[in-house]
């Protein structure tokens, strides 16, 4: 998907809001367990439910992957299912990849051409080399991590190194490398104060922002310094919108959620 075809998207919801996948046996409906895939079950029955209030859709792979084989067959499910029934969804595999060029070459061949998402999240600690493998795919998107929303981003993200937040120096650093316009950066909502100086080193690339609902984040400060022109924002919520309900009308609960962030960025672009 190209970042126009995303834009009119948001348009045309007035969403630009993300609805983390991040499904969890311990947590969804119990009546869902005795079906033969209780994740793609979970996952398509919240899809149904939310995919008009929404503009994408991020699985975080550990909740796949922690169940081994099932758990990948139902994540392959999930894209497969949204890719053929909601096209114009925009999709991030939250794997959080990055290695040597040759073995991130296999990660992006694995998301981009196997499981056909739109954009993958990447670590940029490897640097040049192991995130322009991502890049080189036509209209795939990769989500860099600038700085993220837990405490452990003050470990390293926020130091000085040259005189310079290492954050920043991420951002400007990975705006140089072959085909930087398939760049996205993940920022925490937790970080909004930070927003405005994120937007001087990249004032038109999209901003994945997760960190609203159970992490605290403020919809309304990530708006106020973070929109661009483009609006360039994804801002994401998975547990805060997924669990409203243990109970069977679960889907529509969440939608209740999804509806209430929906409005609220309504009125975010009303204000543009
Ligand atoms: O890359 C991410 O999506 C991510 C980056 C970050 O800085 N913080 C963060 O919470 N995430 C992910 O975003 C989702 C947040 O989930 P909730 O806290 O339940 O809304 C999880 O899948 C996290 O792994």
């Amino acid at each position: 998907m190209t970042t126009e075809q995303l834009v009119q998207q948001i348009r045309k919801k007035q969403s630009f809001l993300c609805i983390g996948l991040d499904t969890d046996l311990e947590k969804i409906p119990p009546h869902l367990l005795n079906s033969d895939d209780p994740i793609f079950e979970f996952n398509k029955s919240i899809i149904d439910a939310t995919h008009h209030l929404c503009v994408a859709y991020k699985p975080n792979t550990a909740f796949y992957e922690a169940y081994g084989i099932k758990g990948w067959k139902a994540l392959k499910k999930t894209i497969t299912y949204l890719n053929k029934n909601y096209p114009e969804i925009f999709t991030i595999a939250d794997a959080k990849r990055g290695d040597i060029g040759n073995t991130s070459t296999r990660y992006a061949k694995a998301f981009f051409e196997d499981l056909h998402f739109d954009s993958v999240t990447v670590a940029p600690y490897m640097g040049k080399d192991s995130v322009e493998p991502f890049l080189s795919f036509n209209d795939k998107h990769t989500i860099l991590l600038a700085l993220t929303s837990n405490e452990g981003a003050f470990d390293y993200q926020t130091k000085k190194t040259e005189n310079k937040e290492l954050y920043k120096q991420v951002l400007q650093t990975a705006m140089t490398y072959t085909n930087a316009e398939n760049l996205m950066f993940v920022v925490g909502a937790t970080k909004a104060e930070y927003l405005t100086e994120i937007r001087k080193i990249v004032p038109d690339n999209f901003l994945l922002v997760p960190g609203v609902g159970a992490q605290g984040g403020s919809l309304e400060e990530v708006c106020k310094y973070g929109m661009n022109k483009d609006v360039g924002l994804l801002i994401n919520s998975s547990r805060g919108i997924i669990y409203a309900s243990q109970e069977k009308n679960f889907d529509k609960e969440a939608a209740k959620k999804a509806k209430e962030l929906q409005l609220q960025m309504k009125s975010a672009l009303i204000a543009m």
